[in-house]
């Protein structure tokens, strides 16, 4: 039998898409190719040779290899998309809308040209417009099409939680759904320590702390990092989606979706939780919501639905 390789572009080779690169190719999970725009040919360029010489090291077999290209990305099983800009202190992400619709349009085009059967998973801000737009401009499946956003939010949300119990991160699954903006839905009735509901490990005073802590996240990093994003974590997310979908784990994970009627909404892209496997997004779960839950959910597709407003009659 005939062993093939998966084949991976990683279009946009900033701090997301170098780290995706890294991770990838140390979980050897296919050949990757770094795509970038002209001007950055020579840069994209040494951060392959770069990344392709530390597999010596690290003993992994992966070729990688950048381009300028997009027929080099014919027969790509899996591209991921961080090609933007990222924000600056002060700025929100929705203020990156403009320059990063028409990256995205342009992008997106050509994935759907030179790499009709991948699968992509959009990870540039803000994300729930971007998937939307990518959704779209490509005209893929809707379950091609799958947005980062919840692994990362719920990374956070883990992560204060297992400082605050000085348990270990492993033991806490955390649940958090909605747009990718300080309008996230962590949801506290979802969540669990070591299979104990997180309200009985945890004050309410506290968890509403926890809570705005991980919807400002981002914003958290922006302003320490000073002139960019975060990109660690966001690219361990956007690797644990690759590894789920390339190796159909049929994994229980949020991303975000293009939904039509899930949840009562429509025409909007949106972090739900899914089912992630060989073909994408295989499931979205509708889950039962009290009527707050509900509520803070609708302040958060409402927010997404106000911004997509200003750019979808732009859409082709
Ligand atoms: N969804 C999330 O959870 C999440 C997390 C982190 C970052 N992001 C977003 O991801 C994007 C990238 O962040 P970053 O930190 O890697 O930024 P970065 O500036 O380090 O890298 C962006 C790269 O995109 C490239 N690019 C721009 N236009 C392009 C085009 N037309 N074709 C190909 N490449 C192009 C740039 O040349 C640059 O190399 C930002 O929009 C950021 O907000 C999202
Ligand atoms: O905050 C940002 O602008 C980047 C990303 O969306 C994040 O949450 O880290």
């Amino acid at each position: 039998m005939a062993f093939t390789r998966n084949k991976i572009a990683i279009i946009g080779t900033g701090n997301t898409g170098e780290t995706i690169a890294l991770l990838l190719a140390q979980k050897e999970l296919g050949d990757i190719f770094l795509v970038d725009i002209p001007e950055k040919a020579d840069s994209s360029k040494g951060k392959a040779l770069d990344l392709l010489q530390s597999g010596a090291v690290e003993k992994f077999n992966t070729k990688i290899a950048s381009t300028t290209d997009y027929n080099d990305l014919r027969n790509s099983d899996l591209v991921i998309i961080t090609a933007g800009i990222p924000r600056k202190t002060n700025m929100s992400r929705d203020d990156l809308l403009e320059t990063n619709v028409t990256i995205m349009q342009e992008v997106a085009e050509k994935i759907s040209v030179y790499a009709p059967n991948s699968y992509i998973i959009v990870l540039s801000n803000p994300v729930d417009i971007m998937t939307f737009v990518c959704y779209k401009a490509t005209g893929f499946p809707k379950n091609r099409v799958i947005g980062q956003s919840g692994i990362l939010d719920t990374a956070r949300f883990n992560t204060f939680v297992a400082e605050e119990l000085n348990i270990s991160v492993e033991d806490v699954t955390g649940f958090v759904l909605g747009g990718h903006g300080d309008e996230m839905v962590p949801l506290i009735r979802y969540s669990s320590a070591g299979g104990i509901p997180l309200d009985k490990l945890i004050s309410e005073e506290r968890l509403n702390a926890i809570i705005e802590r991980t919807r400002r996240g981002g914003g958290e990093i922006v302003n320490l990092l000073g002139n960019g994003s975060a990109y660690f974590a966001p690219a361990a997310s956007v690797v644990q989606m690759a590894e789920v979908i390339l190796r159909d784990k049929r994994r229980i994970l949020p991303a975000i979706a293009y939904l039509q009627g899930e949840y009562g909404y429509h025409d909007i892209c949106l972090g739900v939780p899914t089912i992630l496997g060989r073909n994408g997004i295989e499931h979205i779960i509708g889950l039962p919501l009290s009527a707050t839950e509900k509520e803070s959910l609708n302040y958060s597709a409402k927010k997404v639905s106000r911004t997509l407003s200003k750019i979808k009659s732009n859409l082709t």
